[in-house]
């Protein structure tokens, strides 16, 4: 891959009507990166996810994934090329078994899926059943095996999201992008998401850019920190650099100020 950059975001952005929702946003992540966007309330961080996913256009901008541009790509095809993400509030099959989440993922992918590589399995598999086998032990990285055969809006809050953490990557992808992946979970659940994360990106070697809320979660595993402050980015650096941040602070105070009235 040489030196491209995993993903670029060239002074993007995307306009509602009169309102900049995003603007001027630039970034760049590389193959392994952990990397972290966070912002108040309002700032434009699902919408930038919505900007790399073809869910939105550009109005402004370009966004590269190791050089092509995906700028007007509708979502499957980014998908495809290797972005794949999880939902702020969890998008699940929930009448579909766990197992068959997972299939549906992979199916929709079977060449480049995760599965075949972390497995070692030529492009096909010689079967149902062997994809069925191969998909169990994917589930069982998440610890999610013994609910295969459960429907999705069965499962506890928690393993919902891990579920649909498990769904994203069996799609492939080269970047991972989670939607504020803490939300709704309790200490022990967040713990264990912090772990599940690491895994991630050290084992699996998936890239990965993560929207949170958690401070500690943020400033715990990812390397570097992007913040967005009313659509525009207002820091970049190490979570040291971040904490310290004059811009930052204000922003976080302002939102503070805020709630309380
Ligand atoms: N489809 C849309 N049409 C009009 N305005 C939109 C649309 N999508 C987002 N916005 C506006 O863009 C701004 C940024 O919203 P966005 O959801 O990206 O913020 P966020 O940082 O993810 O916030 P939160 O932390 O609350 O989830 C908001 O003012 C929002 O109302």
């Amino acid at each position: 891959m040489g030196n491209t950059p995993l993903l670029q975001v060239q002074d993007a952005g995307i306009q509602f009507g009169g309102l900049k929702a995003v603007s001027g946003f630039n970034m760049e992540i590389h193959q392994g990166e952990l990397i972290g966007l966070i912002g108040p309330n309002g700032a434009g961080k699902t919408t930038s996810f919505n900007l790399l996913t073809g869910v939105y256009v550009p109005t402004e901008g370009e966004i590269l994934l190791e050089g092509k541009r995906l700028n007007g790509l509708p979502p499957y095809k980014v998908t495809r090329l290797g972005i794949s993400r999880t939902f702020q509030n969890i998008r699940l099959f929930n009448e579909l078994s766990v197992l068959d989440n997972v299939k549906v993922a992979y199916h929709s992918l079977a060449k480049h899926s995760i599965i075949s590589s972390i497995f070692r399995l030529s492009s096909h598999f010689s079967g149902e059943k062997e994809m069925e086998e191969k998909s169990i032990e994917f589930l069982k990285i998440f610890q999610l095996d013994k609910f295969k055969d459960e429907k999705a809006k069965n499962l506890p809050y928690g393993q919902q999201r891990r579920l649909e953490i498990a769904r994203a990557l069996a799609a492939g992808p080269k970047l991972l992008l989670l939607d504020e992946p803490a939300a709704g979970m309790n200490p022990q659940e967040t713990h264990d998401l912090m772990e599940l994360i690491a895994f991630i990106r050290n084992e699996l070697k998936i890239t990965i850019l993560l929207i949170e809320h958690d401070m500690n979660l943020v400033m715990g595993i990812c390397e570097r920190i992007y913040v967005l402050d009313h659509g525009q980015l207002i820091a970049h650096g190490t979570p040291e650099e971040i904490r310290n941040h004059p811009k930052v602070i204000e922003a976080y105070l302002g939102e503070e100020v805020t709630n309380d009235a």
